[in-house]
């Protein structure tokens, strides 16, 4: 079938299905958790750490940026790899420049931790989506180490920090599951003296605590009796360089992957996947709905779990996915919810509060992406309902993609399988997370014409 850009902007596109099913075996880029953690910790290191599979993408590039303008030498050789030449824990310089996260949430909260934590004065600011997004859960814990903070209209950025060179440890109970809160918190306790602790009701991501300990630093964790982890952190570690490869990100495999599932014939072999248990609630729900996804060669690299993903096309079935599964897919709701939307019944997707925070209202506007294009969805309290249409998306809508990634991609995928093609407003925000999306896309078969 023929694809065409419905506008003269060259980051519009027009999706329509496949001529063929989705084949191939292909890797997916580097971790963007990881990535980012990788950069700050190594900058914080004494030393020369090699980064093998940095994720490439504009939001881990801002890191990189930021962490050069605080002191570290950060260079990227021709084979890819990348080399960071730390300035030590405590020797962070001030930075001569305001600091543009760009559209990246963790790169401004981690770094907001860092920044609090060392005797400088830094201004912080980011793109417009990232400037309407929440600061005060970061600022809130983070003023207890004696730090000040001034920002706009109720903690958005730009967002300025006189930092503190003495900060107290802090112990904290985070009110939301947040691991950018959670490490914003352990980030300001590395250059404490004496232990900084915080308490997660629901687990989440655990890359800073496995990267910390991997740089050297002393981290504890305990279950709660309710279901939650209390980690401690003995500040002013010695932080020595160390070598670290990064697996391929879970949230990016998840557009591969439902991809897959839902293009006719398709399959696919997704190659070094990272399979951190707070990181596969995707792959749990798919498995429910009926997917065929297997994990092939399930090793540990780099001290994280990494597998191939074997997945091929499947008919799936509506879902209810709990609330305190939430945390482990927190990024994957836009696309499941295209895999509801293909599904057959009615799925209810619940506990979502925390995607009206992310790079934009992704409960409002996965509604709008699924509405739009034919099928019934509508939000009840946190919860989201859609109502699959058993393999029949009838498409022909346009999707606003609001400078979310997770969205365009989102959007892409539904156009693969809509009989009717989708219009996206604009795909240049991909690249924040997954660049060379369509091209690898593109290598099984998916015919975009980006
Ligand atoms: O810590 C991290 O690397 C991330 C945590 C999540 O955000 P929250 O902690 O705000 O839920 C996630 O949405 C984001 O893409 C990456
Ligand atoms: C929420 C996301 O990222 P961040 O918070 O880093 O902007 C995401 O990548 O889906």
């Amino acid at each position: 079938m023929t694809m065409t850009k419905p506008s003269a902007s060259s980051s519009a596109l027009r999706v329509s299905r496949p001529a063929s099913s989705l084949t191939g075996r292909i890797a997916v880029p580097g971790d963007k958790s990881i990535s980012h953690r990788a950069l700050m910790f190594a900058a914080l290191a004494r030393g020369e750490t090699r980064i093998v599979g940095l994720l490439e993408g504009e939001d881990v590039l801002r890191t990189a940026d930021a962490m050069r303008a605080l002191g570290a030498k950060i260079s990227r050789e021709d084979d890819g790899r990348w080399h960071v030449h730390g300035c030590g824990l405590g020797a962070l310089r001030e930075p001569a420049d305001v600091l543009d996260m760009g559209n990246s949430g963790t790169a401004a909260r981690l770094l907001s931790g860092l920044l609090a934590s060392h005797g400088i004065m830094s201004v912080m600011t980011g793109d417009a989506s990232l400037r309407r997004r929440p600061m005060k859960r970061v600022m809130d814990p983070l003023a207890g180490t004696g730090a000040t903070f001034l920002a706009r209209d109720g903690g958005r950025l730009p967002l300025a920090i006189q930092g503190t060179a003495q900060p107290a440890p802090l112990s904290y109970r985070l009110p939301v599951a947040s691991a950018q809160v959670k490490s914003a918190v352990l980030l300001a306790g590395l250059n404490a003296a004496g232990v900084t602790q915080v308490e997660e009701p629901v687990p989440t991501r655990d890359h800073t605590e496995n990267m910390l300990r991997h740089f050297g630093a002393h981290v504890t964790v305990e279950e709660t009796p309710e279901g939650g982890r209390l980690i401690r952190l003995e500040g002013q570690p010695r932080l020595v360089a160390r070598d670290v490869t990064v697996p391929g990100d879970p949230s990016s495999a998840a557009f591969v992957l439902v991809a897959a599932l839902l293009v006719p014939g398709s399959d696919v072999t997704i190659t070094n996947v990272g399979l951190n248990l707070l990181r596969t609630g995707l792959f749990t729900t798919l498995r429910e709905m009926g997917g065929r996804l297997d994990i092939l060669d399930e090793r540990t690299e780099g001290g994280e779990p990494v597998g191939d993903l074997h997945v091929r096309a499947s008919s799936l079935q509506a879902v209810d996915v709990p609330a305190d599964r939430a945390p482990s897919m927190i990024d994957e709701y836009p696309v499941l919810a295209v895999a509801a939307a293909h599904a057959t019944g009615i799925s209810r997707l619940r506990g979502l509060a925390e995607l009206r925070v992310k790079e934009s209202d992704r409960l409002a506007s996965t509604v709008a992406l699924l509405e739009n294009n034919g099928v019934r969805t509508r939000i009840d309290g946190d919860d989201l309902i859609i109502h699959g249409t058993g393999g029949h998306i009838p498409g022909g809508g346009l999707v606003e993609t609001h400078m979310d990634h997770r969205l365009a991609m989102s959007a892409s995928v539904l156009g693969l399988v809509a009989e009717k093609p989708v219009d996206i407003d604009d795909t240049a925000f991909i690249d924040t997370s997954f660049p060379g999306y369509f091209a690898l896309m593109n290598s099984l078969g998916a015919g975009f014409s980006a």
